[in-house]
């Protein structure tokens, strides 16, 4: 479990993240999402103990992650796949943090199997590395100790669609099995498939957070009728807030079970009623996260 209370952390005058608290469960991915610059990383290195916060706190399992005492054993974390040694070969990486972490060196050539790097790629230097290799290795170090939290900063960065997938099917077996994983990305798609609980960020503050359920829920429904004025004056009528999309389907806040209501009492056929899902959610996440959207503030 990873716990977050209250984190601030102020570079000078500037807050890079205000006042973020979240909780990330076992069993669960959470999604930590946000726009670039919206404190994601910043969160992410209090987490590991990389940067310190200026108020708050971020536990690992009740503890801070420089009180753990083997951390690597407790969590995994990947926050930026270039940082690893290019001079190294990967599996000369693994074996410097088994040894590290007191594991024994069979336990390397598991991960490399597990994340797919083939033994010649194993044996070559990581400066030689695509970024889709680097961040398979970046995986096989965070697995390496068999933690139970996993902490990854935009793991899915350089994997092509394939490894992609991959990573989601991994990623949903460890929480399945009682893990917990928090991951960020500023891509809603890529999160949006794989997370249970979704915490949005923008401008370093918590703009919503929920089960994926919820957050879809609340991002509206779809709706289209045979009478689309009518269907408009009717659910205006109810107090819905309605917009039309530019498909001319009308989208409202309510839920799918109110639209149908207030269309059958209206006398409203309708040819399609479904919850908003992603595209409600993008809509929602570009709105909630505008004031920190570059093209919002140019806009
Ligand atoms: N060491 C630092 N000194 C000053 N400002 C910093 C420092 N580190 C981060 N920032 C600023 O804090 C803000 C949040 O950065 P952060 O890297 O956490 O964003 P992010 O959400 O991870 O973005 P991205 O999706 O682009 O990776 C940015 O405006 C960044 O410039």
């Amino acid at each position: 479990m990873i716990t977050i209370n209250a984190l601030t952390k102020r570079y000078g005058g500037f807050l890079a993240v205000d006042d973020v608290s979240f909780t990330a469960q076992p069993g669960r991915v959470t999604g930590f999402l946000g726009p670039n610059g919206a404190g994601k990383s910043t969160s992410m290195r209090v987490m590991v103990g990389l940067t310190p916060p200026t108020t708050g706190e971020a536990l690992v399992n009740g503890r801070h992650f420089t009180d753990l005492p083997n951390p690597g054993r407790e969590v995994g974390v990947l926050l930026d796949a270039s940082a690893q040694h290019a001079g190294r070969t990967g599996r000369d990486i693994l074996k410097v943090a088994a040894l590290t972490m007191g594991l024994p060196v069979a336990r390397v050539d598991e991960m490399l199997a597990l994340v797919g790097l083939t033994e010649e790629e194993a044996t070559r230097r990581v400066r030689h590395y695509s970024l889709g290799m680097r961040q398979r290795l970046g995986i096989a170090s965070a697995l390496l100790g068999d933690p139970e939290v996993l902490i990854l900063d935009e793991p899915a960065n350089g994997l092509d669609p394939a490894g992609i997938r991959w990573m989601r099917d991994l990623l949903r077996t460890f929480a399945d099995d009682g893990g917990t994983v928090l991951l960020s990305s500023h891509l809603l798609h890529e999160i949006e498939v794989i997370a249970d609980d979704l915490v949005l960020i923008g401008n370093g503050r918590v703009v919503a957070q929920g089960t994926k359920a919820e957050l879809l829920a609340a991002a509206g429904t779809v709706v289209r009728g045979t009478d689309v004025e009518a269907l408009d004056t009717a659910l205006t009528a109810a107090g819905l807030m309605v917009t039309r999309t530019p498909d001319k389907a009308l989208h409202t806040d309510a839920s799918p079970d109110m639209v149908g209501r207030v269309a059958l009492a209206a006398g409203v056929a309708l040819t399609e009623l479904r919850s908003a899902d992603g595209a409600g959610l993008e809509e929602m996440f570009l709105e909630l996260t505008a004031a920190s959207q570059r093209e919002g503030v140019a806009a």
